[in-house]
């Protein structure tokens, strides 16, 4: 459902900040990048939606190239893709419902998103996934009255709303603490596992990748330097990726 090739992304004229990526996902995987600060991690989940334009190469997504979209076909092809993001990105103001809403401006006119124009059928959708997220009982909260795990779920949710194909997680967990990191890692399985969709997460957290991913990626100065299943991961592998054994990654 996803091919990269031969992708590069350069921001300015000096060394690629990715080069000659090659990866693959299938529908209903569960895949993690791992890698050092500035390895490339977000910039590589960016240029697969786009956020950022690769400066060479291909995205296909769901059978349609992404590189060479006009915007019209972008926001049809984005809809597809759900995004989440370290900081969440919510509109604190408003509701933890309308910012779950939001997610569905992708399918609306500029009209109906200015107007807030949702269906019954929209609205229903959006209080059934903050039921699953276990947030039904914070909908008409404000997200700023939120905890940080809480404003993750939301984000997850606005993220669903969309009924997407493909997940993108940024760095989701690194804001939380290690109770809140577990209850959204859990989060995000299930819903590769029991929806279907492919969840692609960057994570900081060797272990957490390990223990939820079906497969991992390391990243190292922008190129791919390891592929394979979480018991693949050896010593040598992370010391290609990070620099440093694994032992030496751990805090005390
Ligand atoms: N908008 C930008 N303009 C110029 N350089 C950028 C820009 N965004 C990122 N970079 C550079 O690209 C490199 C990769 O950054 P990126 O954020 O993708 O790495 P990362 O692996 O996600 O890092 P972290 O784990 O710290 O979030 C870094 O050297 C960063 O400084």
């Amino acid at each position: 459902m996803l091919k990269i090739k031969d992708l590069y992304k350069s921001y300015n004229s000096k060394t690629p900040v990715l080069s000659n990526i090659e990866m693959e996902l299938k529908q209903g995987e569960f895949v993690s990048v791992i890698g050092p600060s500035g390895a490339g991690k977000s910039t590589l989940l960016r240029c697969i939606n786009r956020m950022i334009d690769p400066t060479e190469g291909s995205v296909v997504f769901d059978n349609v190239e992404m590189t060479g979209l006009n915007k019209k076909e972008l926001r049809k092809q984005r809809a597809k893709i759900g995004m989440v993001f370290q900081h969440y990105n919510l509109v604190s103001r408003l509701t933890v419902f309308e910012n779950v809403l939001h997610g569905r401006f992708g399918y609306k006119s500029t009209l109906q998103g200015i107007l807030s124009i949702f269906s019954e059928k929209e609205k229903q959708l959006a209080l059934d996934i903050l039921d699953k997220l276990g947030m039904k009982e914070f909908a008409y909260k404000r997200c700023d009255q939120l905890s940080g795990g809480q404003k993750q779920r939301v984000g997850i949710a606005r993220a669903l709303v969309q009924q997407p194909k493909l997940l993108l997680c940024d760095e989701p967990i690194a804001s939380l603490d290690p109770n809140s990191s577990k209850v959204i890692m859990d989060h995000l399985k299930q819903i590769c596992e029991t929806m279907g969709i492919t969840v692609l997460v960057n994570l900081h957290q060797v272990e957490v990748a390990a223990k939820y991913s079906g497969r991992i990626i390391g990243l190292n100065k922008g190129q791919i330097v390891f592929e394979g299943l979480p018991k693949e991961l050896s010593n040598y592998a992370i010391r290609d990726i990070y620099g440093s054994d694994l032992e030496d990654l751990l805090v005390e």
